[in-house]
């Protein structure tokens, strides 16, 4: 299933994108007979139907395809926000490929390298990356990322899968000069609306191997970063798990798992987002992301 967040009357609304259309899924829920709470979020569908979401897939496809003309519209027609908008957390891994690290200078992490983001850093697949007054120093970062499905504390590598419900892409946008003036690198990392993520949350059922998924980043139709998620030194399991030994992982929590080799700012010379720029970041099997730089 493929969970997005459509933008109607200024406010943000759960839906499901089938055959490239997007059903609302308050309406979808009450067709077949579901509560649907008037205030419903992704994050509470996952909470909701924790486990059980392919089940609620079938009947809700079957109702959708009998019922062609209820859909909301064409998802290439819609705005849409990032899958989930109202996260409990928004983690991100850095330093995650081999290759990235080697670029960076620094030695391999002995353990995932965790930072934040907010809900208020998230925007939609196609919102316009509006930063450049706050940095010249503005770099791109490809990202894989999970949404967590079950509540999830102390869980071994083995079992780690069983708590995602799927997953997104994400650009972790960082301003370099914020990210780096001090030890922390918050300023950098969590500006507001400086994170495209979407265009769905895709559900694990549909994703062949995780960690055999190509990703690439593009700026202007350049290819800046390519790269496999095979070549993440901690897998999504080994950092969900990681994350859960010192905090419970909630539904709809997201984490980024790390950008590959490539980054702007150790290119020689570096290379710097600037307005105007279109930057891509697309996954196999989980979509594209495509944002201008303002
Ligand atoms: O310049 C550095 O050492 C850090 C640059 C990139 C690391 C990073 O932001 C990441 O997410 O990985």
């Amino acid at each position: 299933m493929k969970l997005v967040n459509y933008e109607s009357q200024g406010k943000l609304q759960p839906g499901i994108l089938i055959d490239e259309h997007v059903f609302d899924t308050k309406r979808l829920l009450t067709a077949i007979g579901e509560d649907a709470p008037a205030q419903l979020t992704n994050r509470q569908l996952l909470t909701q139907w924790q486990g059980k979401l392919a089940a609620l897939e079938e009947r809700v496809v079957k109702s959708a395809r009998a019922n062609p003309e209820t859909a909301v519209g064409q998802i290439s027609k819609l705005r849409l926000g990032p899958p989930i908008h109202d996260s409990s957390k928004v983690l991100c891994v850095g330093l995650n490929y081999r290759d990235h690290v080697a670029e960076t200078g620094r030695k391999l992490p002995s353990a995932p390298d965790i930072f934040c983001k907010f809900n208020t850093s998230l925007i939609g697949a196609t919102d316009d990356i509006a930063c450049t007054s706050l940095t010249p120093n503005l770099d791109f970062e490809g990202e894989l990322a999970v949404v967590i499905g079950k509540p999830c504390r102390n869980v071994k590598p083995e079992e780690a899968l069983d708590y995602v419900a799927g997953l997104t892409v994400l650009n972790d946008t960082s301003a370099r000069d914020l990210q780096l003036r001090g030890t922390q690198w918050t300023p950098g990392k969590a500006i507001d609306g400086s994170t495209p993520c979407g265009p769905a949350l895709v559900t694990l059922n549909e994703i062949s191997n995780p960690q055999e998924l190509d990703i690439q980043t593009r700026v202007n139709g350049e290819v800046m970063q390519s790269s496999n998620t095979s070549y993440q030194i901690f897998s999504i399991a080994d950092v969900v798990s990681f994350i859960s030994s010192f905090l419970e992982l909630s539904p709809g929590d997201i984490i980024a798992t790390g950008t590959p080799e490539g980054i702007g700012s150790k290119r020689t010379p570096p290379f710097w987002l600037k307005a105007g720029d279109v930057v891509e970041v697309e996954i196999s099997e989980v979509g594209r992301l495509l944002n201008v730089v303002r």
